[in-house]
């Protein structure tokens, strides 16, 4: 076999007394995509993260191309052969395209005058984002009008555009649509087809296996094994994984579809931009509906005004008792419930704890009158979700941003899970979180069905959609293209026949 790109020896890492990874010994070979799997908080990103300059180890050391690596900042990495696009946004907000992908280099683009040209600037930024494949977006946009997935494909093209010779995705996959991950794909195999190397970390086992040639799975810190191509396995990951077998069903083993008739949220010709051109949508009790479609066709915008979190141009939101909800405080008090896909930005204050994030949804359930707070009972409260989602902390206190992207996801799904909302609106909320997890935020959503509660379950995943579902609707250009009843017939192409 040839030599390795990457060695990386004896790693270890310590974040305080929180232990992120114990002597991990990872090499990476030149025409290689490898896998990194493994449960939240495992050390996928932190280990990737080291050899991609944005942190140091504790311990170890690391040689790339034969040669002793200590990259000083992410830019040094990148600029020496190491690049990666992060979990979270890596993009800032409220400037262009251009100025996020070159934000540490405009001296470049100075003229004699010791003038920016941002013509040009921007012309190279247009040319990075088309080198991609992404025709529709220019240097000269700002970041703020551009949707997630867009935002991601930035950070990806700003990562191609300094041809490192290793890229490193970490579990960007559920940010995007699948027309947004047919582009990655590729661009990962050009990868591998030039001799370059691939770091892919994704929860989607399946995706997983199909895109690497070898995968290598980590827990609580520890390399447990890499598996070659050959060796592929689901159970055999799946276990190795989490150190025992997956036992229950996965998704819902039921194949009927809900027939409660009592009405719980109706939204009537709602026009929102190009996203929501005269939607219609009846949300009933006791129902999970699945929305789905390529990426803008309006869904997230969906999620967002049922949550009165868009000023729509026409139509409206009304709960059954008719109120109409306008702005998010007044569907809160309507015990609506809202996970964003922008978790980040959206769903999580990351500069406060987990105690804080996951107490602002519940008040109801532990202050007197809404009003006297109860130190005992809050932390009560907050323990009993931190316990039923096993989110990862050494703490209730600890901040939010110190946790691992899976654990931040558990930590909203917790804030409105756990404070009784009757209506759910959920916009990929499995986003990040390992298979163990997955299944026990299915099964929860299954018992809040059964309470009568009403959710919405917006998703990328397919799989996801007809295995949660009572009824599929799809979305395509802010319309709504089709509906599905819960079946067991039904079938991954008969919903992409309305997405396309
Ligand atoms: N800045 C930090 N401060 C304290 N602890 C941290 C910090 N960053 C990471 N950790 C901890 O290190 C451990 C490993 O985290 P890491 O993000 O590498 O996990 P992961 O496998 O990538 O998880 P996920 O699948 O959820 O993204 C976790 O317990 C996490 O809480």
């Amino acid at each position: 076999m040839n030599e390795p790109i990457l060695e990386m020896k004896n790693i270890s890492k310590n974040f305080g007394s929180v232990i992120a990874l114990k002597n991990v010994n990872l090499e990476v070979y030149p025409g290689e995509i490898r896998g990194l799997i493994g449960e939240n908080g495992s050390g996928k990103s932190t280990i990737s993260s080291i050899a991609a300059g944005m942190q140091k180890a504790s311990a170890g050391e690391m040689m790339f191309k034969g040669k002793k690596w200590e990259p000083s900042s992410m830019i040094d990495a990148l600029q020496n052969g190491i690049g990666m696009v992060v979990q979270e946004s890596g993009t800032i907000a409220g400037v262009t395209v251009a100025e996020n992908m070159f934000l540490a280099e405009l001296v470049q683009f100075k003229n004699k005058f010791g003038l920016i040209s941002k013509n040009k600037m921007n012309q190279k930024a247009t040319e990075a984002m088309k080198a991609i494949g992404v025709s529709n977006v220019t240097g000269d946009m700002n970041m703020m009008t551009l949707d997630f997935q867009t935002r991601k494909l930035v950070e990806i093209a700003k990562v191609i555009m300094k041809n490192p010779e290793i890229l490193v995705i970490d579990e960007t996959s559920t940010a995007l649509s699948q027309d947004g991950r047919e582009i990655m794909y590729k661009l990962i195999r050009k990868f591998r087809d030039n001799g370059k190397a691939v770091i892919f970390i994704s929860h989607d086992l399946e995706e997983i296996m199909e895109v690497c040639d070898t995968l290598t799975v980590l827990r609580d810190g520890t390399l447990i094994r890499t598996f070659q191509k050959e060796e592929f396995d689901a159970d055999k990951i799946r276990t190795s994984m989490i150190g025992r077998e997956l036992q229950g069903d996965y998704y819902r083993s039921d194949f009927t579809p809900s027939s409660q008739t009592e009405t719980a949220l109706t939204a009537n010709n709602l026009k929102y931009r190009e996203e929501l051109k005269s939607v219609d949508l009846v949300l009933k009790k006791g129902e999970i509906v699945g929305v789905g479609g390529l990426s803008s066709c309006g869904m997230h915008a969906l999620g967002k005004a049922l949550f009165g979190g868009l000023e729509l141009e026409e139509g409206e939101v009304k709960t059954a008792d008719g109120c109409s909800i306008t702005n998010p405080h007044i569907a809160v008090n309507h015990k609506i419930g809202y996970v964003s896909k922008d978790r980040d930005t959206e769903s999580l204050c990351l500069s406060a704890s987990i105690r804080d994030n996951i107490a602002i949804g519940g008040m109801e359930k532990y202050a007197v009158n809404n009003f006297l707070i109860l130190n005992k009972k809050e932390s009560e409260y907050v323990q009993k979700q931190i316990k039923d989602l096993a989110i990862k902390c050494s703490d209730a206190e600890q901040l939010t941003s110190q946790l691992s992207g899976g654990n931040k996801q558990k930590v909203v799904f917790g804030k409105w899970i756990g404070c009784g909302s009757e209506i759910l609106i959920l916009d990929c909320p499995t986003r990040g979180v390992d298979i163990g997890v997955k299944q026990a935020m299915y099964q929860l959503m299954v018992k809040l069905k059964e309470e009568g509660k009403a959710i919405l379950l917006i998703s990328e995943e397919l799989p996801e959609l007809i295995g949660m579902s009572d009824r599929i609707v799809i979305m395509k250009d802010g319309c709504i293209t089709g509906e599905f009843m819960r079946s067991e017939t039904l079938t991954d192409a008969d919903v992409i026949s309305c997405m396309i």
